[in-house]
């Protein structure tokens, strides 16, 4: 049944248990179908929208003051939005400011990507804890019109991120190599230095800004795409191997990922992993990974890093988490969250391969975690030695 909904808005969030929002669309029109999570971040939503990690989701921000800075492009953690859309308490009438390339709403547009602003996200954030991330169907029509009965049914439709391999749609096509470095610098970066370390870094769907922390801890880094075989990793004959974020079910992408990993681990190399690099080595390591309720996503999430007794205040996109509980013998659980206790990294006891769940790179958030680009870099450095 087609109608036009109540005081004319224009797009329509619609959950798999039949609530409804309402607001004003921009950006695309037409409909999507995805999993929702909320992100806490207070900046950085063009690097949460171009993300990789975020395929297959559309995202919720709950900070009010989302859009004011339009778009600009040396912000796109890679080519385009990849978040399947956006909900806003945001006006996307209101102009962006000074900053901006392009406006937030021509941006998405341009790019296929649906947005909705007027929502009540703190409403939406609730439902979201409540039902654990929903299957939702987000449509934009300036004239109004949604069939509510056939989007709810969209919804439900919707067969959710679990068992979904989603880091082979995003992975590059190709190899190539990487230089660039970071453009807002810890102290003591950028270094002058040649790069000292040659890393392969395996493609799940990787941000910019971890290649750029990569490069400016003295790493030259060859990129590879997702089912890159440890043989062909190894053929590099690189001094480390990085793993990288990535969107979708670890389980999943751990087909190809996991022997991979098993074979590079094999060669006695310094590893490191990011998010979805940090569950695929756990599960080559023979832990578990699970899905989370509603995961964990924004710039302000506390990680205790359980070596040091610090705590670090991360950025983080994860919505599945490994199960602490079956790490075998050997691997240590190295950091934890602060805010539900669940497992935030992992290293082997006697070999320098590590990963943390949360983000180093920020983009956006804090730079705490720089860190451990440069434990990886001194894991290469002594074993040159
Ligand atoms: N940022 C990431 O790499 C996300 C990893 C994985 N897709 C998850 O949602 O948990």
């Amino acid at each position: 049944m087609a109608h036009k909904a109540p005081s004319h808005p224009t797009a329509c969030l619609a959950l798999a248990d039949g609530t409804l929002f309402y607001g004003r669309g921009f950006g695309a029109t037409g409909e999507t179908v995805a999993e929702l999570c909320f992100n806490t971040a207070m900046t950085g939503y063009q690097e949460i929208m171009t993300d990789p990690s975020y395929a297959g989701q559309v995202v919720t921000f709950t900070f009010p003051h989302i859009g004011n800075t339009g778009v600009t492009p040396e912000d796109d953690e890679t080519g385009d939005p990849v978040a399947e859309g956006m909900v806003v308490k945001w006006d996307p009438t209101e102009p962006s400011n000074w900053r901006s390339v392009d406006t937030l709403s021509n941006w998405l547009a341009s790019r296929g990507r649906i947005a909705v602003g007027g929502i009540d996200t703190r409403r939406l954030t609730r439902a979201i804890r409540q039902q654990g991330a929903p299957h939702v169907a987000l449509a934009h029509d300036p004239e109004g019109n949604f069939d509510i009965e056939a989007l709810v049914a969209k919804a439900r439709a919707f067969a959710g991120l679990e068992g979904l391999d989603l880091a082979k749609d995003v992975t590059c096509a190709q190899s190539y190599h990487w230089n660039e470095m970071r453009w807002a610098w810890p102290d003591g970066y950028p270094t002058q230095d040649a790069p000292k370390h040659k890393v392969v870094a395996v493609d799940f769907g990787a941000k910019r800004n971890i290649l750029r922390c990569l490069a400016s801890a003295g790493c030259d880094v060859t990129v590879l795409p997702a089912t890159a075989t440890a043989e062909e990793v190894l053929a590099h004959n690189p001094d480390g191997v990085f793993l990288s974020n990535g969107p979708g079910d670890p389980a999943a992408t751990g087909e190809y990922a996991v022997p991979m990993i098993k074979g590079v681990l094999e060669a006695d190399l310094p590893v490191f992993g990011i998010c979805l690099g940090h569950q695929m080595l756990a599960l080559a390591l023979g832990a578990k990974t699970v899905k989370m309720n509603h995961g964990h996503h924004g710039a302000n999430h506390p990680v205790k890093d359980h070596d040091t007794g610090k705590v670090e205040i991360t950025s983080m996109n994860h919505g599945f988490a490994v199960d602490a509980q079956t790490l075998p013998k050997g691997v240590v659980e190295s950091h934890v969250s602060l805010f539900d206790g669940s497992n935030c990294g992992i290293r082997l006891a006697d070999k320098p391969v590590f990963s943390v769940q949360h983000h180093p790179e920020a983009s956006p958030g804090p730079q705490d975690s720089f860190y451990l680009f440069e434990k990886f870099a001194a894991n290469m450095a002594a074993r040159a030695n």
